[in-house]
């Protein structure tokens, strides 16, 4: 009559710092993370005929991330969501996958009279680096990392014409506006076969690339449109990190209006004499693409 068509049972907002103190130098590095673990496997039965013998308990699995997170780097995020994965799928003959996401917090170093502080840091921002990883048994690994939240601006050299006009259209052409948008990109990485070879890669490299890319283009771009500035990040950061399969850009649209003040003593405050504009939090558009390499092999 019915089946258990969807399963899977784990931690989420596991909050975990570390901290790296080097003795000879006295400098503390610090990172901060919220842990998702979810796993899957032979565990009908957990749900179908209350059998809880087939169930990791998500306590267990906190406790493990605080143990592997002692007895391992958690940074890169990349790599400690491999060494998550590859331990519940390799611990328990019965899991078979684990799907573990990770956000990493900014703690950014305060520099003190012109000086990095050596243990004193501060939250330059909402920007957090995203990892989402599946270890799937005997199938290898696969990753996806993400910048979310990086909130952005440029006050001219967009512009926005040529668009389909009918008779639903009354968006004026504008040959330059205000573009702002917050950041959310992805970065989905070939298949790794093990942890092994997710050990091999820098992926904090990768990050800045992404991040330094997505910053340079917004920047230098003479904006013919959010999906043509999107593309030429996708490009040019799929180009830089030869190891990834994908590149995607989800980006709204934070418009500003211009206000007409011409009603108070005829003041200019339209077209090329804006100064004064009304920030709008809705709606907003939504623009999103995925470039994929050519050839590239489907995730996991
Ligand atoms: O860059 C843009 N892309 C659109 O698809 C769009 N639509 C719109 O109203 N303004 C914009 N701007």
């Amino acid at each position: 009559m019915s089946q258990l068509s969807y399963a899977r049972y784990g931690k989420d907002n596991v909050r975990l710092y570390k901290v790296d103190k080097d003795e000879k130098t006295g400098i503390h590095t610090v990172v901060e993370q919220t842990v998702r673990v979810l796993l899957e496997g032979d565990i009908e039965t957990s749900y179908t005929r209350a059998d809880n013998s087939v169930v990791v308990a998500t306590d267990t699995q906190k406790q493990t991330v605080f143990i592997l997170a002692k007895q391992n780097p958690i940074s890169p995020p990349e790599q400690f969501a491999a060494i998550l994965g590859t331990h519940f799928t390799t611990t328990y003959p019965h899991i078979h996958a684990a799907h573990v996401k990770i956000i990493q917090h900014r703690w950014t170093r305060m520099n003190i009279d012109g000086k990095p502080h050596p243990h004193s840091f501060f939250r330059d921002g909402a920007e957090v680096r995203v990892v989402e990883s599946v270890t799937r048994e005997n199938e290898g690994v696969s990753i996806r990392s993400k910048i979310e939240k990086l909130l952005v601006l440029k006050s001219t050299g967009s512009a926005f014409h040529g668009f389909h006009r009918d008779e639903y259209t009354r968006l004026g052409e504008t040959w330059d506006r205000i573009l702002s948008t917050e950041i959310e990109a992805g970065w989905q990485w070939k298949l790794f076969k093990n942890l092994a070879e997710v050990k091999a890669i820098d992926f904090d490299a990768a990050w800045k690339a992404a991040r330094d890319i997505s910053f340079k283009v917004f920047a230098e771009d003479n904006s013919a449109s959010v999906q043509a500035t999107m593309y030429k990040m996708c490009d040019q950061i799929l180009a830089a990190v030869p190891e990834l399969d994908a590149v995607d850009y989800s980006l709204p649209n934070k418009h500003y209006f211009e206000v007409d003040l011409s009603w108070h003593k005829g003041l200019k405050n339209t077209g090329k004499d804006a100064t004064v504009f009304a920030p709008q939090s809705d709606p907003n558009g939504l623009i999103q693409c995925t470039v994929s390499r050519k050839g590239a092999k489907a995730k996991l």
